[in-house]
């Protein structure tokens, strides 16, 4: 359906997609288009429930007005500790029109609630089983709250076991490995990418995912949408922080085409 010397357009208006394929299909001589270099396609609602649907549903509409193979690529990214969403709704997380800084604003904001909530309710329960406030309970509060001023005022209104505390010598510190940055959920980005030929309405779907954590605090500049915020501890980097060539390596767009391309023979 495409060779060498071919060009290939993508039913997208995501610039960031279009870049990350231009660097794969490159190697293989094939030029890449995206939807800012044609006119007349309208914006094609994304109602799919899936991936995979909302990919060939892209890929279908633009195939149909052009009248050429189309390739459609329909991502996003699932959070465990948000049941999976953003999901197909990655890209309109915080409304339309869609914005990353927005989305990944709200990600952020959902993720840290939720996590308040259940430090909250932990709380609540170290509480009850100690028979909170009492004096042991408070000495651990200040142990961990307290900065040192605090600590020398508060520990005056406290027993001995909290001057204990106070008097434990301060361990030299170590050289430390780099530490993991503060993470709050298992997440994974995923790619369904559909090539659809409408002189017979065949297609083919290829499909890409991975697995990373959301990051407290975003990091790097590179990459696009949610990157920022997608720690990947085999890397020791975000998404953000990795070249095109290093993400599309592993990415889940990455390896959705290299699935397609098999299929293809190339
Ligand atoms: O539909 P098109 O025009 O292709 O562009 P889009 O940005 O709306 O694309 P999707 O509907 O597939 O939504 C994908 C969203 O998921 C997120 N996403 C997908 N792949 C990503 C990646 O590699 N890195 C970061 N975020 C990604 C990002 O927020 C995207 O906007
Ligand atoms: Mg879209």
């Amino acid at each position: 359906m495409i060779g060498s010397g071919d060009v290939l357009l993508l039913a997208t208006r995501n610039s960031g997609k279009t870049k990350e394929f231009r660097e794969a299909f490159g190697k293989l001589g094939i030029a890449v288009k995206d939807l800012h270099d044609v006119e007349g396609i309208p914006d094609i609602e994304e109602t799919g429930h899936t991936f995979a649907d909302n990919a060939l549903l892209k890929a279908k509409a633009v195939a149909d007005i052009v009248g050429l193979p189309v390739l459609a690529d329909d991502s996003g990214l699932c959070v465990d500790a948000l049941d999976g969403a953003p999901g197909v709704y990655s890209a309109r997380y915080a409304g339309e029109p869609a914005n990353d800084a927005a989305n990944n604003e709200k990600l952020l904001l959902e993720l840290k609630r939720l996590a308040s909530h259940s430090e909250s309710a932990e709380a609540e329960l170290v509480g009850e089983r100690s028979g909170a406030p009492g004096k042991e309970r408070l000495a651990e509060s200040v142990e961990e709250h307290a900065n040192e001023s605090m600590k020398v005022l508060l520990a005056e209104s406290l027993n001995e076991q909290v001057e204990e505390v106070e008097q434990e010598p301060e361990q030299e510190p170590e050289q430390e490995p780099e530490q993991e940055p503060e993470l709050l959920s298992s997440a994974r980005f995923v790619c369904s990418l559909v090539l659809y030929d409408p002189a017979d309405g065949s297609h083919l779907t290829a499909e890409g995912a991975i697995e990373g954590n959301i990051l407290r605090e975003a990091r790097g500049t590179d990459g696009f949408g949610y990157d920022p915020l997608f720690w990947l501890s085999s890397h020791g980097r975000s998404m953000a922080e990795l070249s095109l060539a290093e993400k599309n390596a592993i990415s889940h767009r990455g390896q959705a085409l290299r699935r397609l391309l098999e299929m293809i023979g190339k």
